[in-house]
């Protein structure tokens, strides 16, 4: 049965305290498989542990892939009237309307691996406030913007990709990210859509200006993404918890995921056990992000582009592992001698 949308923020809190594992008969059984495979052992190097991976959280030694979802949250940032990306704010609507319509990477990555792909709209016309100045969220916002991405996992997915579109999101991820883990601003900013040298440095004082505002409150994870993040990394938060309590794995995107991905990490450690790292963004402070989390990327294409595209990719790679765990013959079932 699926577990209910959490009511208020101490549910929340109540779903990071009770977080289901992996189901350990199906990993060993998986991994009992694998070890029978026509393949010298280990030939298949980090398909191998990716396909038992999956086959614990999905509770099936010989599973396969049948309904992968991606999920795309879009929600506009005070702070983006302060210069911080190359692009202006309405590129954050315009896009949506390229999502609807089916022209933007997401559309073209999700129809080339078989993914649906559900576009959730956050309040558009009001921009979080700028956390310069105040939380970017109020309570009410933020448990909004967590319950709109819980509520956005289909049951019956069986793996998830949470992707975003934010003019000025990089530099809320940012903040999230220095906030969660320390280190100075210019450690967390990157170039996002491509603003100069000016503008990075203009990212770092906002950045640092954020965290002095919001100083008292940095310990509590929630309460960082609540006052420096945005509604779609809070929608990401609440699907990728709505995820774990559905045994439905995740693949995680570039920095902006995984800074909305890092928040369940520092709240409840073990927290992330069921998403694997898509990709390495080129947005310079991802393999930062990535090294706190314990987590190794499966792709390293260049990309910084958000919108879920780096994990839409990898959703090729989880394929090819289940395909070849799932459907691969034995030693014994194919005559082959073993070494
Ligand atoms: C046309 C266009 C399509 C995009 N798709 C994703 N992003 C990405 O860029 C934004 C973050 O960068 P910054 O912090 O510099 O604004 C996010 O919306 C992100 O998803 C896009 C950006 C643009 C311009
Ligand atoms: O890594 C990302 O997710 C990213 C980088 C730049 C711009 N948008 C997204």
């Amino acid at each position: 049965m699926a577990p209910t949308t959490p009511a208020d923020l101490a549910s929340i809190r109540a779903a990071l305290a009770s977080l289901p594992g992996p189901d350990r008969d199906a990993q060993v059984a998986a991994a009992d498989r694998n070890a029978q495979l026509t393949k010298p052992p280990a030939a298949l190097g980090r398909l191998e542990e990716l396909a038992q991976w999956y086959a614990g959280w999905r509770g099936e030694a010989r599973p396969r892939l049948r309904a992968p979802q991606i999920v795309v949250f879009a929600a506009n940032h005070g702070i983006a009237a302060r210069g911080v990306s190359a692009f202006p704010a309405e590129v954050t609507t315009q896009m949506v309307a390229n999502f609807r319509a089916g022209g933007a990477a997401i559309n073209q990555l999700g129809r080339a691996f078989g993914a649906r792909v559900d576009v959730h709209e956050l309040s558009l016309d009001t921009p979080t406030a700028d956390f310069t100045a105040a939380p970017a969220m109020d309570e009410a916002g933020f448990l909004a913007a967590l319950r709109t991405g819980w509520d956005a996992v289909d049951p019956a997915a069986d793996l998830l990709v949470a992707g975003e579109m934010g003019i000025g999101n990089t530099t809320a991820a940012a903040a999230v990210a220095a906030g969660l883990f320390g280190g100075a601003a210019e450690d967390w900013v990157g170039r996002g859509t491509g603003v100069d040298a000016e503008g990075l440095a203009l990212k770092a004082r906002v950045v640092a200006e954020g965290l002095d505002r919001h100083r008292d409150a940095l310990p509590d994870p929630l309460e960082v993404l609540r006052r420096l993040g945005g509604r779609e990394l809070a929608a990401m938060t609440g699907a990728i918890l709505a995820a774990r309590h559905l045994r439905v794995p995740v693949i995680l995107d570039g920095f902006i995921c995984c800074a909305a991905a890092a928040t369940l990490d520092r709240a409840a450690p073990g927290a992330l056990d069921h998403c694997v790292a898509g990709h390495l963004s080129a947005e310079t402070a991802h393999a930062r992000l990535l090294d706190a989390l314990g987590k190794q990327p499966l792709l390293s294409l260049g990309m910084r582009l958000g919108e879920g595209s780096g994990a839409a990719l990898a959703i090729g790679v989880v394929k090819g592992a289940l395909a070849c765990h799932s459907g691969m013959a034995t030693f014994a079932e194919a005559g082959v001698s073993g070494g």
